[in-house]
């Protein structure tokens, strides 16, 4: 038998050919039909969208162009847009559309409604790690869970987190201090604590708890959302499936192993310590700093906000945070982590798997937001050192000489520094756009347009805080923009970096009251020194607003290192 009789035959064959040929003619066919059914059955959508302006796109594929390219190019381009277009703004992207608000009374319309409430499709990315926990559940699990959890962020809690929020806020300092004179990124260390408080207050857990720091898993956190914004951005890493096989599926399994396994250790560790009837952190205060109970009896008990701002109090607009105190009763006085534990023993109200679920949506809502927000405000206080100095003599009024802990009365009076971290939040929100689909039309209040049902409604927060007409000067950053008197004659939903209505984010006072306590607190150690100019930080916004180039900074001691000199 000769050799050659042996080998397959590779050579093409004319029936291959043909049958490659018969599926080619009938794959155009096919999406032709496809695309004239597409635009049959979306015709009410297709008309209602056709009034919307926005940019022009190709057919078929709409404006799936301009989201392509790195993160921060991306974050420009869209931003580019918002300057062609006054109201709202339609984008294709193939057969998605996409209308962005930027209009306060638009944003309110779609903010303050019961209804339109469901969060877009692209928030099932983060299904494999939140579960269906509070961020993107839905319907009557959400409702539910939601009357269960916001009284755990209740005034009355978190006044009993101070000691906590300022033992860490000095550690935070301590390791901070190996960094003087040199340029470094501040990011990390914010990540760091936040997620150790968090342990601490809401979890109610030693930090000690894991073996490692907070560090590993805010690590892990920070890299989860870069995969999460390429599976936005990136159409091909869409379907689960295909995902599964990339590269970028296997990562992220290692980094859902690292995120949960700590949320599952901080779930049994509290298990456990109920069981044993032990209930309340069972973190430890370092005795120089265990001032609440101290405070608490001399403190103005008529204290009821945490921010100078009412989030809506003054014009009758109240959320499901803004109850009286006397409204909230000694059991729900409870932290989070407890309050979930104890309701889990009847199984009626939160079973064991949906605690799991609302504390990695808690621990990751409540950490990557605010280290953001933190890390913005040192970045910003370097690069406007005559704001940073108006600051520090506040505190220096405060607090003198004298390196005590602070107390929830001395927050109530860092009204400047309040000032700054509010127009922080505004140049920069962390959270820079708010996704909803909509399940029914909606007719807008900024124009005559309709956006139809099926529609992803973005409330462009990023944008709705830069608008000249409200904020004049709107790039640049001007604490005086949240004088009382400018914020009472502004629209309520023109700042909005918490959300607002029922949907509003559960931690803003935990958040305001950390935020003023840990930067206080680093403020009153160190000056922030920054070698960039505010006009060149470069944004990325990869779900979590940062900025491209990391938060660079330098710190320069306030006073002599001096170690052990709490007095109270
Ligand atoms: C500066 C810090 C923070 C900012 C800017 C912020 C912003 C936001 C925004 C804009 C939303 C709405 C998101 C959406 O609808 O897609 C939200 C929701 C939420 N936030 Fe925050 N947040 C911050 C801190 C926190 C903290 C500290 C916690 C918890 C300790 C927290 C827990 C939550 C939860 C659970 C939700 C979902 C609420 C719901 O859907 O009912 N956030 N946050």
């Amino acid at each position: 038998m000769s050799v050659s009789t042996t080998l397959p035959d590779t050579t093409p064959k004319n029936d291959l050919i043909s049958a490659t040929r018969v599926f080619y003619y009938l794959l155009i066919p096919a999406l032709v039909l496809w695309y004239i059914y597409w635009r049959i059955s979306r015709r009410h959508m297709l008309k209602l969208a056709e009034k919307i302006p926005g940019p022009r796109g190709l057919p078929i594929v709409g404006n799936v162009l301009d989201f392509f390219g790195t993160s921060s190019e991306i974050f420009k381009n869209i931003y580019a847009y918002s300057f062609d277009y006054a109201g709202a703004v339609k984008v294709w992207i193939g057969p998605k559309l996409l209308v962005f608000l930027t209009d306060p009374r638009d944003v309110e319309i779609i903010l303050s409604s019961h209804i339109y409430i469901d969060k877009s499709s692209e928030y099932r990315f983060f299904q494999p790690w939140l579960g269906n926990g509070l961020l993107i559940s839905t319907g009557q699990k959400w409702r539910t869970h939601r009357k269960l959890i916001a009284p755990t962020f209740h005034l009355n809690v978190l006044k009993g987190f101070i000691d906590l929020f300022n033992a860490n806020s000095r550690a935070t300092v301590e390791k901070m201090k190996k960094e003087e004179g040199s340029t470094f990124d501040c990011h990390d260390y914010m990540s760091e604590a936040t997620v150790e408080m968090l342990l601490e207050t809401a979890m109610g857990v030693s930090k000690n708890t894991q073996d490692k720091s907070g560090y590993e898993y805010a690590m892990a956190v920070m890299k989860m959302c870069d995969i999460l914004h390429l599976r936005h951005t990136k159409l091909w890493l869409r379907p689960d499936w295909l995902f599964s096989l990339t590269r970028y599926g296997k990562i992220q399994e290692q980094l859902l192993n690292i995120i949960h396994s700590l949320t599952r250790k901080v779930v049994k560790s509290k298990m456990e310590a109920f069981k044993k009837g032990i209930k309340g952190s069972v973190a430890e205060v370092p005795r120089e700093f265990q001032l609440y109970k101290k405070a608490e009896s001399n403190e103005s008990k008529s204290a009821t906000t945490i921010e100078g701002v009412s989030f809506g109090q003054s014009s009758g607009l109240k959320d499901d945070l803004d109850v009286d105190d006397n409204d909230v009763g000694e059991k729900k006085r409870l932290a989070f982590l407890d309050l979930m534990i104890e309701s889990s023993q009847n199984g009626v109200l939160i079973t064991d798997e949906e605690i799991k679920e609302q504390v990695d949506t808690i621990m990751f809502e409540g950490h990557d937001t605010t280290a953001a927000a933190s890390s913005f405000f040192l970045s910003l206080m370097g690069a406007h050192p005559d704001i940073q100095e108006k600051v520090i003599q506040e505190l220096n009024n405060i607090f003198g000489d004298s390196d005590r802990p602070c107390t929830f009365q001395d927050t109530l009076e860092m009204k400047y520094l309040e000032r700054c971290l509010l127009e922080t939040l505004r140049i920069f929100p962390p959270v820079p756009i708010i996704a909803r689909e909509l399940q029914q039309d909606v007719k807008l209040a900024s124009g005559n347009y309709t956006i139809p049902a099926g529609a992803t409604v973005i409330v462009a927060t990023f944008k709705v805080h830069r608008r000249a007409d409200i904020y004049p000067n709107s790039e640049k950053f001007n604490p005086d923009n949240f004088l009382p008197e400018k914020m009472a004659n502004r629209h309520y939903y023109a700042f909005i970096p918490f959300s607002a209505g029922p949907r509003s984010c559960v931690g803003r006072k935990y958040a305001m009251l950390k935020l003023k306590v840990l930067l206080s607190t680093i403020l009153r150690n160190f000056r922030i020194k920054s070698d960039l100019k505010e006009e060149d930080f470069q944004l990325q916004g990869d779900i979590i607003l940062k900025r491209a180039e990391g938060f660079q900074v330098r710190l320069e001691p306030r006073k002599p290192n001096v170690k052990d000199s709490i007095k109270i």
